[in-house]
């Protein structure tokens, strides 16, 4: 190590996630296309690829203990896939289990049929609804007549809702569904960096719920790549591989043999004529001509600290959340399981915040007779968790679903993973501030990328748009640097 003596340039990636390796993946491509040479370095402090993502497979179950699939509409990932050659792999949701549940004063009701991210769109479901009160649903129709805001600044998506259809609205359906996405604060979180096209549809039409219902009057016209997608999962919403999560990650392992891999955390990254020192935490230094450093937030700081634009990423909130999946045999279990599962408001005070029916949901997670249960504890300002021992987490899980959904079965074993500082808070002026870091890195970080879920998006396929991005500008980087040797 260290010893980089030839005068090839180097490229070194920070952190092996999604994103890292999703880097080193279109930096290589991308050298290769522009015939530059160069070597590639990844510096991953665990003995493990992957970050987040970990499938586990236990007894004929497929288990996932960080995302479970992720959504087909975002090309980034379908295209990788395709050039992995892994496109025979995918599957989708099971189309039977398209029934959702949300918990109201303690019992489970099916989600109003229409329900888009927490925006009705279609008018009789949601009149309908047991989730509202009269007065709830009247306040939400107010959508229709209401004007827009006139200011084009951030807000918090808990002050869009409550602005255009009221608080109850806000609290019963939308935030239960868009904190399963963040695991945040909706009166925090900004609009624009989490569902722009929100602040867009108000901007053009004013009402949303007129928006979106003459939306679907005129459906868009389906991507072509989507015919990379085995015909019949076609129409899922999500999309996941048939051993799960992993198989993408072996697939770009695959791809990147001949790619150094470093295991070590870098402490430290300085400029130094014109190249780069990474600092690691054996003592050790690497070199480097470019760096993209695919860390999350509080990965990022110390490395690219010390300057105004650059705070922000120390300050940042990662919210930590646990994954309780629970293994059954399915005659023993007191219920059908028949939808995908449900969601919690906060206001119902439990101690777990969604519950997906994973062997309902995904056909090939569970062997025949036997079932499989997801519980998603912790959010934002709901951190107490942490102090509990994984038996204390199991407890309290149980205890919720048999409260809700009357299951009292023994479970044939029980996986806890702890996820800490793991879903970044985007909290309102966050694309300001992304763009203030990146003007400060241009200037003064020539050579040097940040890429990440802590930026523009924490879905896998964000994650590999980004890191694309970031390998592209590398990439050119270094080509239109004329001592490159070719
Ligand atoms: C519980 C949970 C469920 C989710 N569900 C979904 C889902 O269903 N669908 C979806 O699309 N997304 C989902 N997400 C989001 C998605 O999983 C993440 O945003 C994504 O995996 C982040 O990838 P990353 O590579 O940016 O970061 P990470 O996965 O965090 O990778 C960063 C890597 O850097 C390493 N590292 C850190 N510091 C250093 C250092 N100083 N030096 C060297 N290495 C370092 C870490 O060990 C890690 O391997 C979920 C997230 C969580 C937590
Ligand atoms: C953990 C979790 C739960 C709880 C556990 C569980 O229930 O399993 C949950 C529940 C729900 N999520 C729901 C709906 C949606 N979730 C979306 C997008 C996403 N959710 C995610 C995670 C979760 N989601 C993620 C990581 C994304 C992709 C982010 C990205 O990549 O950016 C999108 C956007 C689609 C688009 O943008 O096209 C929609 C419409 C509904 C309602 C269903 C209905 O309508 O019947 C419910 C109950």
């Amino acid at each position: 190590m260290g010893d980089q003596a030839n005068n090839r340039k180097q490229v070194v990636v920070i952190g092996g996630g999604i994103s890292g390796l999703s880097a080193a993946y279109y930096v290589r491509k991308a050298l290769a296309d522009a015939g530059t040479d160069a070597d590639i370095t990844i510096v991953e402090k665990t003995g493990a690829f992957g970050g987040k993502i970990r499938t586990l497979h236990r007894d004929g179950f497929v288990i996932e203990q960080g995302p479970d699939s992720f959504l087909a509409r975002k090309l980034p990932i379908i295209e990788l896939t395709r050039d992995l050659g892994l496109e025979g792999e995918l599957t989708g949701t099971n189309p039977k289990a398209n029934k959702t549940y949300i918990v109201h004063k303690g019992k489970l009701h099916r989600m109003p049929k229409g329900l888009s991210l927490g925006v009705p769109t279609d008018l009789e479901p949601f009149l309908e609804t047991d989730l509202l009160s009269l007065q709830g649903k009247a306040r939400a129709l107010m959508d229709f007549v209401l004007p827009k805001r006139e200011e084009t600044t951030d807000e918090s998506i808990g002050g869009f809702f409550e602005r255009r259809f009221g608080g109850e609205l806000l609290r019963n359906l939308a935030e239960p569904i868009l904190a399963g996405i963040y695991a945040g604060d909706t009166y925090k979180l900004s609009l624009q960096a989490t569902f722009p096209q929100f602040q867009q549809l108000e901007r053009e039409h004013g009402s949303l719920m007129k928006a979106t219902m003459a939306a679907k009057l005129n459906p868009p016209v389906p991507s072509p790549v989507s015919e990379v997608i085995p015909a019949e999962h076609r129409s899922s919403v999500f999309l996941t591989y048939r051993k799960g999560l992993v198989t993408l990650l072996d697939g770009l392992r695959g791809a990147l043999e001949g790619v150094r891999n470093v295991q070590a955390a870098v402490t430290g990254l300085s400029r130094q004529e014109g190249r780069y020192k990474l600092t690691l935490d054996g003592g050790e230094a690497l070199d480097a001509d470019a760096v993209i450093a695919a860390l999350p937030s509080h990965g990022l700081a110390p490395l690219f600290g010390g300057f105004p634009q650059s705070d922000w990423l120390g300050a940042m909130d990662n919210v930590s959340v646990a994954n309780v999946i629970l293994a059954f045999d399915k005659d023993r279990l007191d219920h059908p399981l028949d939808g995908s599962g449900f969601v919690l408001p906060r206001t119902e005070g439990r101690f777990i915040t969604a519950c997906t029916w994973t062997s309902s949901k995904w056909l090939h997670t569970a062997p025949e007779g036997k079932a499989l249960i997801r519980c998603y504890v912790g959010r934002s300002g709901e951190q107490d968790w942490m102090e509990l021992t994984d038996e204390e987490i199991v407890t309290r899980v149980r205890r919720d679903i048999f409260e809700l959904m009357g299951v009292k079965a023994e479970p044939l074993f029980v996986e806890v993973t702890r996820l800490l500082r793991s879903m970044p808070q985007y909290a309102v002026g966050h694309p300001d501030r992304i763009a203030g870091l990146r003007d400060r890195l241009a200037s003064d970080y020539p050579g040097a990328f940040v890429t990440g879920a802590a930026f523009e998006g924490v879905g896998i396929p964000d994650c590999i748009r980004q890191a694309k991005d970031a390998a592209n500008a590398a990439a050119s980087y270094l080509g239109t640097d004329d001592k490159v040797r070719k």
